[in-house]
C-alpha cells in the first residue's frame, strides 16, 4: 500500500524515511553498458542542474511529486522478479539515499544510479553511471567512483568536452557517448565517426525511445 506525505525538506546528509517519487516503473535499462536488462527504474523528483535539453523536466520541481516512504517504495518494487533497481531523477543525489540503498540491498536488489554527479555522494552503489553536465559541474568524488561515463552529445564541441571527463574518471570505468535525443539523426553518424578513431568510446543509444517502452 502507497501512502502520500505531506512534502518534507531533505538535504543529502541526513539519512531521510521517505522520498518525492515522480514515477517508478518496471522495464529494460535503455542506456549503456546494462542495456536490455530488466530493471525497475525509481525516478526521484528534484533537480537542480537545468540542462535544457532535459528528456523529463517535469522531475524538476521536488515539490509536485508525492513524498513516499522507503519501505513502500522498495515493496513495490520487489513485487517484480528482476533485481536491478535503477535510481534516477530528476537529480537523485540531492536526496540522501543512505537508507534506500540498504532497504533495497537488503530485499536482494543491485542499486544502479543515474546521476549528473552535482551534489554529494550518499548510498552504497553497485552501478553509478555519471553523465557529467555543462550547466552543474560534477563532483571529483563522484568522478571517481562512477563505473560508466555516460556523455550525452549535443554538438560537435562536446566531444573535446567528453574526454575532459574521461580523464577523471577511474581506469575500469567504461566511457559512452549517447546523442542527445531530439539531434540523434544529425549527431549520432558523427558519434560513430569519432569512435572509429577512439575505440575507448562506445555509442550509447535510448533503445526505450525507439521501441516505445517507458
Ligand atoms: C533524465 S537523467 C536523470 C539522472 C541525472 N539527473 C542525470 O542527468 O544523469 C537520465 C539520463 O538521461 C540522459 N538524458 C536526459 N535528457 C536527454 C536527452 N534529451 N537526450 C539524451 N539523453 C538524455 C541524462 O544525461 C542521463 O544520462
Ligand atoms: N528504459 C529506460 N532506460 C533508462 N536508462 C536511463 C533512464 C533515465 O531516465 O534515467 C531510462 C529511462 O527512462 N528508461
Ligand atoms: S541533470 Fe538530469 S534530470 Fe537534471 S536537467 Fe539535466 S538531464 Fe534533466
Ligand atoms: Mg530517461
Amino acid at each position: 500500500m502507497i501512502k502520500t506525505m505531506p512534502i518534507t525538506t531533505t538535504n543529502n546528509n541526513t539519512p531521510t524515511t521517505a522520498l518525492p517519487v515522480m514515477e517508478s516503473f518496471y522495464t529494460i535499462q535503455g542506456e549503456g553498458y546494462h542495456q536490455g536488462r530488466a530493471a525497475y527504474f525509481i525516478r526521484l523528483g528534484g533537480c537542480d542542474v537545468g540542462c535544457h535539453w532535459c528528456d523529463v523536466k517535469d522531475s524538476w520541481d521536488a515539490a509536485k511529486h508525492p513524498v513516499i516512504n522507503i519501505t513502500d517504495i522498495v515493496n513495490e518494487a520487489a513485487q517484480h522478479p528482476g533485481r536491478i533497481a535503477v535510481i534516477t531523477g530528476g537529480e537523485p543525489l540531492m536526496h540522501n539515499l543512505d537508507t534506500l540503498c540498504k532497504t533495497l540491498h537488503k530485499q536482494g536488489f543491485r542499486t544502479h544510479m543515474e546521476t549528473s554527479g552535482s551534489s554529494s555522494l550518499s548510498g552504497q552503489w553497485d552501478w553509478i553511471t555519471l553523465s557529467p553536465k555543462k550547466f552543474k559541474a560534477p563532483l571529483p568524488e563522484v568522478c571517481k567512483q562512477a563505473h560508466e561515463l555516460k556523455v550525452v552529445i549535443f554538438n560537435k564541441t562536446d566531444f573535446a568536452w567528453a574526454e575532459k571527463y574521461a580523464a577523471q574518471v577511474n581506469k575500469h570505468c567504461k566511457l559512452y557517448l549517447q546523442p542527445e535525443w531530439s539531434k540523434a539523426a544529425e549527431i549520432t553518424p558523427l558519434i560513430i565517426d569519432y569512435i572509429k578513431d577512439n575505440p575507448q568510446w562506445e555509442l550509447s543509444l535510448q533503445i526505450h525511445k525507439y521501441i516505445n517502452v517507458p
